[in-house]
């Protein structure tokens, strides 16, 4: 089985990428150590403080965190980083081609229920000059690797390098990512869809339309039953989307008028939505493809509406979009 290495060599993946995708791996090799421990090594619970989001960091947060940057920082070929634990962009090595930008605990609060957890990761060419928030706020289109790694049952990385999408599993015994899925694909049909039914009160009209039209089943116009899920943590939900189809979204809602949108548009929705891109799936905020939106803050936030193709086209339907032009971009 082809390593990691090997295969970014096989996709001729210059040197500096290929050894900043190989700091990124094994970091999240620690990572996953420092996770498997849990309560053994006292990293399980909340700090006292907040992130610039406000939401409460978790332990493990802050370690994974730290231990990102400090590897990056490291590597050499990293101009700034950007990190939800981060108020700001950190500013890395003066000589480094890329920038990353990451969501080192994606799924924090499924920790303390030793549930799935991941990290993930999207890579942006540096601009020359000055390095400024500004130098990130580059479209998801422009990314030049993402991925994630999922530690589950077994840890591994999904990946693309505008090659397909890669899966690697983790192989304890030689602590090496093995390639064990080459383009991997997402069906165009789906039975299930994963959304936080909670919100159902406060989300637009056609998204409330949608959902109806699924639940109701074989008997509504879909004509079929279909299931659902919900991990709590976007890197397990798309990871289960990549593996078997379906949909998965986060939209809009009015719960707090302030925050309209729950995931991160720098490090959690454009990585992803490229992942299942190089699918064959497809990525949108509902009116727009994700890939396509312009970043104008690193913590932005946005609608996530992802999966397999047809499903996808047919919640876009739900919003006016017709589905046979490329959706609109501003
Ligand atoms: O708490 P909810 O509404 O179920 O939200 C879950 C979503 O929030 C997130 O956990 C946000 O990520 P973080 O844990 O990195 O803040 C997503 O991974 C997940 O899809
Ligand atoms: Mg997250
Ligand atoms: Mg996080």
């Amino acid at each position: 089985m082809q390593n990691l290495a090997q295969t970014l060599t096989a996709q001729a993946i210059n040197a500096s990428l290929a050894d900043l995708l190989l700091t990124l791996a094994d970091t999240s090799k620690a990572i996953s150590q420092a996770v498997r421990h849990g309560a053994l090594a006292g990293v399980l619970g909340a700090t006292e403080q907040e992130n610039v989001q406000g939401e409460t960091q978790k332990k493990l947060d802050v370690i994974t965190n730290d231990m990102l940057k400090d590897a990056l920082k490291a590597d050499g070929n990293v101009r700034g980083l950007a990190s939800e634990e981060e108020d700001y962009v950190v500013e890395v090595s003066k000589d480094g081609k890329y920038l990353v930008c990451f969501d080192p605990l994606d799924g924090s609060s499924n920790i303390d229920i030793n549930s799935l957890v991941g990290t993930i990761f999207s890579v942006l060419p540096a601009p020359a000059g000055e390095l400024t928030e500004q130098s990130f706020l580059q479209k998801g289109r422009d990314q030049v690797a993402a991925g994630y790694v999922l530690y589950g049952p077994s840890t591994m990385m999904a990946l693309t390098t505008g090659n397909g999408t890669q899966f690697f599993t983790l192989d304890p015994n030689s602590g090496e990512f093995l390639l064990t899925q080459d383009q991997v694909t997402i069906t165009p049909d789906t039975a299930e869809f994963a959304i936080n039914m909670s919100n159902q009160r406060f989300w637009e009209a056609p998204m409330q339309t949608y959902i109806a039209d699924l639940l109701i089943g074989e008997l509504g116009p879909r004509e079929r039953n279909f299931n659902m899920r919900w991990i709590a943590a976007m890197v397990g939900d798309v990871h289960r989307v990549l593996c078997r189809g379906g949909i998965f979204t986060y939209p809009t809602d009015n719960k707090n008028p302030q925050k309209p949108y729950k995931l991160r548009l720098m490090y959690e929705a454009n990585p992803m939505a490229w992942l299942v891109e190089q699918a064959g799936g497809k990525a949108s905020t509902g009116y727009q493809t994700i890939l396509d939106v312009q970043p104008t803050a690193i913590h932005q936030r946005v609608a996530v509406i992802l999966g397999s193709a047809n499903e996808v086209d047919t919640c876009l339907s739900y919003h006016g979009q017709d589905y046979s032009q490329e959706p609109q971009v501003d």
